[in-house]
């Protein structure tokens, strides 16, 4: 199976365009539910940021770490590597699969963390910053917050550059969806043709 990474600004429209993908036949995985089962009852990083931060309640870290960079540093490298331990061990089992189709990780921090290296390819979701922030406004979040969430990620331009493809979603969704039937189309496209056939 092919390991492709998703990944884009917050609100961008990563999860939407996810299950656009989904419906087309990938299997999905998300580093953001990881993020969820690592803080899950038990699990020795949910201890350590409570000793750390007061707290695993996800509103009262979000308020300690987006308008704050160390606080926000010490959160990732408590958290990060058993993240990480959780994505190898999917999508080495992914690779290990010799079903044909495509596994998409949804990666939020994918470039800032350095993980494309991992995967075959990225698709990138994209939309301009008014359309973010009004996503973020609307999510309930003060303009002050959606600032700070905003600032604490790589520019999504950059991202765009970085990407193999990228999907927008600042236009209507029928055109999001017909970009995603046309990516995933390329992405199997570009699955690596065996070295020798068995015809020869
Ligand atoms: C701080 C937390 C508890 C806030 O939870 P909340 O439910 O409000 O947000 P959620 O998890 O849905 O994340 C929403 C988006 O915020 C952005 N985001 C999350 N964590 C970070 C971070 N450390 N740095 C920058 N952006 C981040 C991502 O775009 C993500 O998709 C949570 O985001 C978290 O555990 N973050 C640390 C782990 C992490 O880096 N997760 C990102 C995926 S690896
Ligand atoms: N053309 C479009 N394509 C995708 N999403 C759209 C489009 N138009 C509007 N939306 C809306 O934009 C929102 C995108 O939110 P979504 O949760 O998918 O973003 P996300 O990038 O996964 O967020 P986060 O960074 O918080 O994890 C959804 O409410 C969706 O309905």
């Amino acid at each position: 199976m092919q390991t492709w990474a998703i990944t884009g600004g917050i609100a961008c429209g990563k999860s939407t365009v996810s299950k656009l993908f989904a419906e087309c036949g990938a299997q999905l995985a998300s580093a953001d539910e990881d993020a969820r089962a690592v803080l899950a009852e038990g699990e020795p990083t949910r201890a350590a940021v409570l000793e750390a931060f007061g707290t695993v309640e996800r509103s009262e870290l979000a308020a300690k770490i987006f308008g704050d960079p160390d606080a926000r540093k010490r959160l990732n490298a408590l958290m990060h590597p058993a993240i990480r331990q959780r994505m190898r061990a999917v999508i080495a089992a992914a690779q290990a699969d010799p079903t044909p189709g495509v596994l998409l990780y949804e990666v939020p921090l994918l470039f800032e963390g350095g993980l494309e290296t991992w995967f075959e390819g990225v698709v990138v979701v994209a939309a301009d910053h008014a359309t973010q922030r009004e996503r973020l406004l609307a999510r309930g979040l003060t303009d002050e917050a959606a600032q700070q969430r905003l600032a604490s990620q790589l520019d999504p331009d950059e991202k765009v550059r970085r990407g193999d493809f990228v999907v927008r979603t600042d236009i209507p969704l029928d055109e999001t969806k017909s970009m995603v039937v046309a990516v995933y189309a390329a992405i199997l496209q570009s699955a690596k043709t065996p070295i020798s056939s068995p015809t020869g």
